[in-house]
């Protein structure tokens, strides 16, 4: 199992009375790409303040790269690079000078500069001034600031926020290639199911400061995979479904001229279809629908999660 390089332990936080997290439990393997989902209010923003020691741990354990961080802040934050929405730019001076003046900030040495603009596909705009970037080139300048220091994990709030769809997909395919070709470890909060559904593998789903779901995007899809029906159309459904049942299969509520059957995976379907054919009953359609991140996620912060998709 690969280590953990963010984990909490019973993290809980209130402005003055207001409790807005309870008892989270993260656990951000190393090496991945993990989303951070939530609607608004969920606690993501404070999650990320506390993770960056910009708000107190007054209840539970943060541990960032295998460090109390309340022991080890300084290294901790040496350690990990971040992005707040919008990246705060000299927009009068050029890419370059931009990140010239935070490498001294950082000690970084002088051919980091180069080395970044080349990861943020930026070195041909590197001596324009930021006031002419477009959005997403503001973003990826971003990135390049946070990745200066050279730091093994990047916690991106919301990166893709008002970008368009050129900005999003460069954004987007940035932070692929920083997971894939650097081996960054990337704790990414966005409320674009879509985008965390095409980059992420591993995520944690929170509503009201609780944890709703923290797992693979698989197994996620494995979880919601418990909740399906499967739609039928036989030659014969009366007798389809006597033999169905027969067999304890969970027959729901007949539709007009199709069956309705709860399966729990794909095996399931590939036997009740051999069951069928077996006993000499033609099958015309089976279909199922299955959900994207989307539905599970509003389902799931609506109240209706399946708990076997709660780890
Ligand atoms: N400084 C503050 N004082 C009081 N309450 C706060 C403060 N900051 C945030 N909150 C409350 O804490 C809860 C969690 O807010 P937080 O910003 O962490 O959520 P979020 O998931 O990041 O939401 P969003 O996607 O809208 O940014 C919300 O109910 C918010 O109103």
């Amino acid at each position: 199992m690969k280590p953990h390089i963010i984990e909490t332990h019973g993290l809980s936080y209130s402005f003055g009375k207001r409790q807005v997290l309870h008892n989270l439990e993260l656990r951000v393997p190393q090496g991945t790409i993990f989303g951070f989902l939530g609607p608004n209010g969920a606690g993501k923003s404070t999650t990320i303040r506390i993770l960056l020691g910009l708000l107190p741990v007054p209840k539970g354990q943060v541990m960032v790269h295998g460090q109390d961080l309340k022991d080890h802040r300084i290294d901790v934050l040496r350690r990990t690079g971040t992005l707040i929405e919008m990246p705060t730019l000299y927009r009068h001076l050029s890419g370059y000078d931009n990140l010239e003046m935070n490498r001294r900030m950082v000690q970084a040495p002088k051919s980091r500069v180069e080395e970044v603009l080349q990861i943020v596909g930026l070195t041909q705009d590197a001596h324009r001034k930021t006031k002419e970037y477009s959005l997403g080139m503001s973003q990826r300048l971003g990135i390049a600031l946070a990745l200066l220091s050279d730091p093994e994990l990047l916690i991106l709030d919301e990166p893709t926020n008002g970008l368009d769809p050129s900005g999003i997909r460069e954004v987007r395919e940035l932070i692929i290639r920083l997971n894939n070709e650097h081996g960054k470890t990337i704790f990414l909060s966005s409320h674009l199911l879509s985008e965390i559904e095409k980059c992420a593998t591993e995520l944690a789903i929170i509503d009201r400061g609780r944890t709703l779901y923290q797992g693979s995007l698989q197994h996620l899809y494995q979880g919601a995979f418990t909740s399906n029906v499967l739609q039928l159309e036989t030659s014969n459904n009366s007798i389809a479904y006597k033999l169905l049942a027969d067999h304890q299969y969970e027959l729901l509520p007949q539709e007009a001229d199709a069956l309705a059957v709860q399966v729990h995976d794909k095996e399931q379907v590939a036997l009740l279809n051999r069951l069928l054919v077996d006993n000499g009953i033609g099958v015309y359609r089976l279909s199922m629908n299955t959900h994207n991140l989307e539905e599970l996620f509003l389902n799931m912060t609506k109240g209706e999660a399946t708990p076997s998709a709660v780890l």
